[in-house]
């Protein structure tokens, strides 16, 4: 069985993820594509044999379509997400699930009411092959009882219309699922707390900052955001735990070894340190589907990580820590 598959948005990501479900991935198909931007839509329809559609309830709705890719920009997700569970067609939102948390409480409010799974949020970073070494050695003990996490996550440049608080709900929001689905417990508390500012940020981007996350069981991470690095894309993760350590560094592609120096590439941004994740994660998202089976981060993971990336845009506005305060967890995600 095929699963046919309408994506939403086809920027960036969205055309990668065209290009991966429509030649890469085992047992998808694209059928149709909606962006505002016609002109796009239509070429990035064209390269998949897919047809573009007048708007995005257009996709959704669409009799062709059985699951749904929304790659927009986040503050569409709610209504685009909502749209889908209506229809009643699975679906793989990009992060984040929503902008704020009450929005993504509607959409889980939405999706318990039928009863059952259709959202699976795009922390792709759980399917990296990295992070899941990272994983197993919390998990079976190899490093005893997980205490402490210092992350890492620096892009090279932003563009303009990047800000502070994008710092957490665009960037930092990937460490805070990281940091739940390692630590298997909730995030507490979050402060953010202020550097010096690179000389090479634009004004408005207060950047780097350091972010402590602070978790239910007592266990702390330190997060480094840093939006302009500009050496080119760095995200690291080192778990400290009673008995030792599991590290992940920034992987590299080549070594150029000559005049005495052996030195290592950085991947450039996220499309090529994650390329591989994002199509294991597209893969199993439709291995899944083709057996009736949603699975993946859920609409709760994506609230709990908006919930605190909010906390900490708000802890970024006062310079104080801010308590994260969660509503009861529904049983359809426990
Ligand atoms: N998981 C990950 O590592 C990454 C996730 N993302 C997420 O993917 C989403 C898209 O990001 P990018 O591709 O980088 O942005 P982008 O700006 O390149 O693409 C967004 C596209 O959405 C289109 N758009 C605007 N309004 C629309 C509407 N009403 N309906 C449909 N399409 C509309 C724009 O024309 C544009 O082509 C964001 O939520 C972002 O956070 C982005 C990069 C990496
Ligand atoms: O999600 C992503 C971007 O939207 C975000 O802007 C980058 O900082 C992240 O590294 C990337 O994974």
């Amino acid at each position: 069985m095929t699963i046919k598959v309408g994506v939403i948005g086809t920027g960036n990501i969205g055309a990668d993820h065209v290009t991966r479900l429509s030649s890469q991935v085992v047992g998808s198909t694209v059928t149709a594509v909606f962006d505002v931007d016609t002109a796009r839509a239509e070429q990035v329809a064209a390269s998949a044999g897919a047809v573009a559609r007048g708007s995005a309830l257009e996709v959704i709705d669409d009799p062709g379509v059985d699951a749904v890719v929304i790659a927009s920009p986040g503050d569409l997700h709610a209504e685009q997400v909502l749209a889908c569970i209506a229809a009643q067609k699975p679906v793989l939102c990009e992060k984040p699930l929503a902008t704020t948390a009450t929005d993504c409480l509607k959409v889980i409010e939405a999706e318990v009411a039928t009863g059952r799974r259709w959202i699976q949020v795009g922390f792709m970073r759980r399917y990296d092959p990295g992070y899941k070494v990272v994983k197993d050695a919390v998990d079976d003990g190899t490093i005893g009882e997980a205490l402490l996490a210092h992350m890492i996550h620096r892009n090279a440049v932003v563009p303009d219309s990047f800000t502070s608080p994008m710092a957490m709900t665009d960037s930092v929001v990937h460490e805070i699922d990281v940091t739940r689905w390692l630590f298997g417990q909730e995030i507490v508390r979050t402060t953010v707390v202020p550097t010096k500012p690179s000389p090479l940020a634009a004004a408005h981007v207060r950047d780097p900052q350091i972010v402590l996350l602070e978790l239910a069981g007592g266990g702390v991470v330190t997060v480094e955001v840093f939006v302009n690095c500009q050496y080119g894309y760095d995200v690291r993760c080192e778990v400290v735990g009673s008995t030792g350590v599991v590290t992940l560094d920034n992987p590299s592609a080549n070594v150029l070894v000559r005049h005495g120096r052996r030195a290592q590439t950085v991947p450039a941004d996220w499309r090529v340190r994650f390329g591989a994740t994002y199509l294991t994660e597209l893969q199993e998202w439709i291995t899944g589907l083709r057996s009736g089976v949603v699975g993946g981060p859920s609409a709760w993971d994506g609230y709990a990580a908006t919930a605190v990336a909010e906390c900490a845009v708000a802890s970024l506005d006062s310079g104080a820590p801010v308590p994260v305060g969660l509503v009861e967890r529904p049983g359809l995600y426990v």
